[in-house]
């Protein structure tokens, strides 16, 4: 008789950069087996299905894959304090009542598809566990960031401690060493947990304790690559070791999913025609912009530095000297006067979005300024193209630090001390550095890419740690 295929339903937080490695997920899985996949998906009014969502979403193979989307909800009581990342924690506790009717309903054996046997919940979405738990079916966690930024969670009871005698763990004294990660010091911790104040830090607390007590799901799906975090995902299955099991399938990256829109088949010409590796991409992610005052020091670095670019422009933010927004966009008028004219020919300036995966698989790119979003980071590692660092919010900074210190695969401009702006001079500099520079640290850093692009294909080839840990996965779900 066959046996009924697993039908497991993803709960991601709403925004695009958590949804794109979701559907990637949902992807791999699909490849990997015979599954059915639901996505599900809490909105919220300030957070309705973008265009970019539903292209991506459109990606998905169909005949195995649905997707719900939850209705928006009232959010009267969001936190004074509230930030993009905290809307995200937020907007999930709000659908609770909705997320248990949809689960309760796709676990019916009544349905169409063949009933649930497992919710994979993102970190955003852990208060779902109670639901999922009640009515019977299995959990696990998806992470779609790194190791070593899972680690700031199951050590932030610890952490809790130490800071115990103040507000922001910036003011830490000392270099806080979580085990298999590089020295941090407090500022570059995650920036949800940066102010011990906030009803933001407090949920975070709570999703590191449960994380921590290991119960209610069978495991955590971490979008790492077990080569590149290799002391980082030891130290993460050691001290969890016999409690739960931690599956690190990255590099979980969207490969080309999204349509080609007129503006995406201008750039993709435009690239076309510039020589091989000679354009550097300049992006923060799918809402980081900056202050008006650090933009205009970009694009004088730029012109400066006389390299070709792409730069995703938005409107800046009122928040020296960085800041992330979501919101609508019309920016090319914050740039310098003629700053448009005099790049031409060797700059594009694309407001708002590119088609990012397809720009750092270009052959003509050769460099990325990035804010060091995981997504972002992990685009640029399959893809073997060096870094310039420029973290913003979220686990940025301490991206940063493992892509500086630890791989050597990214150059990191330094700020002023007073202002904290990085100088168009610094820009120019590090540009040139790392598009042509020739010193030892340059040449490193372009060949250690090359290397860690060919650890992140092997993780993904037939016998690589990333299809491994995915089919130990899916032979778990079969059990179940
Ligand atoms: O013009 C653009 C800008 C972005 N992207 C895509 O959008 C995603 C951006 O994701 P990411 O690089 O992770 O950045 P954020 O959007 O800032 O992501 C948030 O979520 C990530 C985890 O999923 C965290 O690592 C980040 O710190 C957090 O800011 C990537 O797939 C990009 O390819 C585009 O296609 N075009």
């Amino acid at each position: 008789m066959k046996q009924t295929p697993p039908h497991i339903a993803i709960l991601p937080s709403p925004a695009i950069s958590h949804l794109i490695p979701v559907v990637e997920l949902a992807r791999r899985l699909l490849l990997h087996d015979d599954l059915h996949v639901t996505i599900i998906i809490p909105c919220s009014d300030d957070l309705p299905p973008s265009d970019a969502t539903k292209s991506v979403l459109e990606s998905l193979p169909k005949p195995n894959t649905r997707t719900i989307f939850l209705p928006p909800d009232r959010f009267d009581d969001l936190p004074s304090d509230s930030r993009p990342t905290a809307e995200l924690a937020f907007t999930v506790s709000h659908h609770l009542p909705s997320i248990h009717r949809v689960l309760k309903s796709l676990a019916s054996r009544n349905t169409t598809t063949p009933p649930l046997v497992a919710v994979f919940v993102s970190l955003f979405a852990i208060d779902a566990l109670d639901i999922a738990k009640g009515l019977g079916i299995s959990s696990y966690v998806f992470y779609p960031m790194n190791a070593i930024s899972l680690s700031v969670f199951f050590h932030l009871s610890k952490l809790d401690e130490i800071a115990a005698s103040y507000d922001f763990l910036k003011d830490l004294p000392e270099p806080v060493k979580l085990p298999g990660c590089p020295s941090f010091r407090g500022r570059d911790l995650f920036s949800g947990v940066q102010d011990r104040r906030t009803d933001m830090y407090k949920k975070f607390l709570q999703f590191s304790k449960r994380l921590v007590s290991g119960e209610d799901f069978k495991g955590i799906v971490v979008n790492s690559v077990r080569d590149i975090e290799s002391e980082a995902v030891k130290a993460l299955q050691e001290e969890n070791s016999g409690k739960l099991t931690i599956y690190p399938v990255g590099p979980i990256v969207n490969i080309d999913s999204s349509g080609q829109n007129n503006q995406d088949s201008e750039c993709l010409t435009w690239l076309g025609n510039q020589p091989r590796g000679s354009v550097l991409y300049v992006s923060f992610g799918s809402g980081g912009t900056l202050s008006f005052d650090q933009m205009t020091e970009l694009a004088f670095g730029l012109e400066r530095s006389g390299q070709r670019f792409i730069w995703v422009v938005r409107k800046p933010n009122t928040q020296p000297p960085n800041a992330t927004c979501l919101g609508p966009l019309e920016p090319l008028g914050f740039l310098p006067n003629g700053f448009l004219e005099r790049t031409k020919g060797r700059g594009l300036v694309l407001p708002d979005w590119a088609p990012q995966v397809r720009v750092l698989g270009h052959g003509s790119t050769g460099g990325f300024l990035s804010h060091c979003g995981w997504s972002s980071t992990l685009e640029s590692v399959v893809n073997g193209v060096p870094l310039i660092v420029w973290p913003l919010a979220a686990e940025q900074k301490m991206n940063a630090v493992l892509l500086v210190e630890r791989l050597k695969v990214a150059l990191r401009p330094k700020a002023d001390d007073e202002d904290g702006l990085v100088r168009r001079e610094e820009i120019a500099n590090l540009v040139k550095a790392l598009m042509e520079g020739t010193s030892e640290e340059c040449r490193t850093v372009r060949n250690r890419m090359k290397d860690l692009k060919d650890l992140a294909v092997k993780a993904l080839g037939e016998d690589g740690s990333s299809t491994r840990a995915l089919s130990q996965l899916v032979s778990m779900l079969k059990k179940i």
